[in-house]
């Protein structure tokens, strides 16, 4: 036993202290104990497989060879398990990336492409490689490979600049940070079925939905920020237009932030989250509050790379809540550019969505006065928005077939009017609404029942 635990032992130092693997497999798996060959790099990357390959670390293809190929060859001595070496000390270019044709053990190559999971493959880059899964082109993908290269040797001491055979990364601004997990997480779509999703949704666009479109689009594509509010009420098409605004910047790989002043609102968006949660907005905002963004942060980072930003149901959120964000945009977008400082909302293109007839901010005990007071149209930021308006209700119109139909049009405009205020008496201040007579559950024993079963009868 004391010998086995010696052995053990002695063979993970070999293999750490290994500087080069002295073994590796031929073409057929079974051509242990040859020497690996030297290849350049073009004849790997332009094999016919490697763009739908996850690039891996050196670590995970070791780790992951090493693992696959002592389950098939159990007998084999540890060492010659491993197929790749880094030494910290004598890195070999014709190690650093794995020779994947000629070493069948790395496992089935079908099923390591982009949208797999290497993580599940290989446990010690779980963490670091399960948000590596956004469409690339084979450019990015070879540069991202060798980004994580030169990394990898930074941390020995070395760069990739030492070796003048292997091609250098492009590290710049633009790159895609694919280290900041934000900023991959949203890279994450499909670019291929949301183009076809922008396709189709685009051409079912009504004409004041096209207006409105076609107004955010411009102000995205010219880059030069503008801050939008739309306004419609239930059923006219705001939720699909912000679908098909994100899918068409989407599609191009770029970012949209799309969110909801609640949770339910913000399930109803493709990666939307609440705004408080994504722009970490202080929970007790006041007149002064900024968002809890520091400069240099992943989520600082994602929002400079962000460009549009879709906020559904924004009438019902605190005032303070968007001048916070429109400080903290300024202060965080200044850096890229000066000016941004006094642009609004840092010079990004915010979208704003609601209907202000509906849900406004509760202020416990507050006056009508009070809740006029924190909604965003008293802010300083609305006089500076445009203001889009929807007034087609999709939702009735595409109902042409439910009997209820003249109902349901009666009830919408008679909703309508009492938001508009066109129906009802202020007496000494209260607004009194009379409410007609078939609207009105009379004479009934158990009301709730009744109403559930009307509310079922027109639904
Ligand atoms: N141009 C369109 N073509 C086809 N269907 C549409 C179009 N616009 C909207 N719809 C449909 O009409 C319905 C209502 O639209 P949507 O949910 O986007 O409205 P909304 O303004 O977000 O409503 P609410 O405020 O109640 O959430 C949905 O079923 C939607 O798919």
């Amino acid at each position: 036993m004391e010998e086995e635990k010696k052995l053990a032992r002695n063979n993970r130092i070999n293999i750490r202290k290994q500087k080069r693997p002295k073994v590796c497999s031929d073409k057929n798996g079974d051509g242990f104990g040859k020497e690996k060959k030297t290849q350049p790099l073009a004849d790997i990357t332009n094999r016919q497989h490697f763009p739908r390959l996850n690039y891996t670390p050196l670590e995970s293809c070791a780790h992951a060879s090493s693992s696959q190929s002592q389950a098939q060859y159990p007998n084999l001595p540890t060492q010659q398990h491993l197929q790749f070496g880094l030494s910290t000390s004598n890195v070999q270019t014709n190690f650093l990336l794995p020779d994947l044709n000629e070493i069948p053990l790395l496992p089935e190559l079908d099923d390591v492409n982009i949208d797999g999971d290497v993580a599940e493959i290989n446990d010690a880059t779980e963490d670091e490689d399960d948000y590596e899964e956004a469409e690339l082109t084979n450019d990015e993908l070879k540069n991202r490979c060798l980004q994580k290269l030169e990394n990898l040797l930074k941390g020995c001491g070395r760069t990739l600049y030492d070796f003048p055979t292997m091609p250098t990364p492009v590290f710049n601004e633009e790159e895609v940070d694919n280290t900041n997990r934000l900023i991959c997480e949203e890279l994450r779509y499909n670019r291929c079925s949301l183009s076809k999703e922008h396709e189709q949704l685009l051409v079912k666009l009504t004409s004041e939905q096209k207006l409105v479109y076609d107004r955010i689009i411009k102000s995205v594509n010219e880059d030069k920020g503008g801050f939008f509010f739309l306004y419609g009420h239930g059923g006219t098409g705001k939720t699909f237009i912000w679908r098909t605004l994100s899918s068409a910047i989407r599609c191009k790989g770029d970012i949209v932030l799309t969110v909801a002043s609640s949770g339910i609102a913000s399930l109803l968006l493709l990666g939307g989250r609440t705004s408080h949660s994504r722009f970490a907005i202080p929970l007790n905002a006041t007149e002064d509050s900024t968002c809890n963004i520091k400069q240099g942060t992943p989520l600082s980072k994602l929002i400079v790379k962000t460009k549009l930003i879709i906020w559904d149901e924004a009438p019902m959120m605190h005032r303070y809540c968007f001048e916070a964000l429109d400080r903290t945009l300024r202060d965080i977008l200044r850096f890229k550019d000066a000016s941004n400082l006094d642009r609004l909302f840092g010079g990004k293109t915010v979208v704003l969505g609601g209907d202000f007839r509906q849900i406004l901010p509760v202020i416990p005990k507050g006056t009508r006065q009070d809740i006029v007071n924190v909604t965003l149209n008293s802010s300083y930021l609305w006089n500076h928005c445009q203001v889009l308006k929807l007034t087609k209700n999709i939702r009735l119109e595409r109902n042409q077939v439910d009997s209820h139909l003249n109902d349901l049009r009666q009830f919408s405009d008679w909703i309508l009017a009492i938001g508009d205020g066109m129906i009802g008496n202020s007496v000494d201040g209260i607004d009194k609404v009379h409410i007609p007579d078939d609207l009105i559950i009379n004479n009934c024993d158990d009301p709730i029942c009744r109403l559930w079963k009307v509310h079922i009868r027109i639904f």
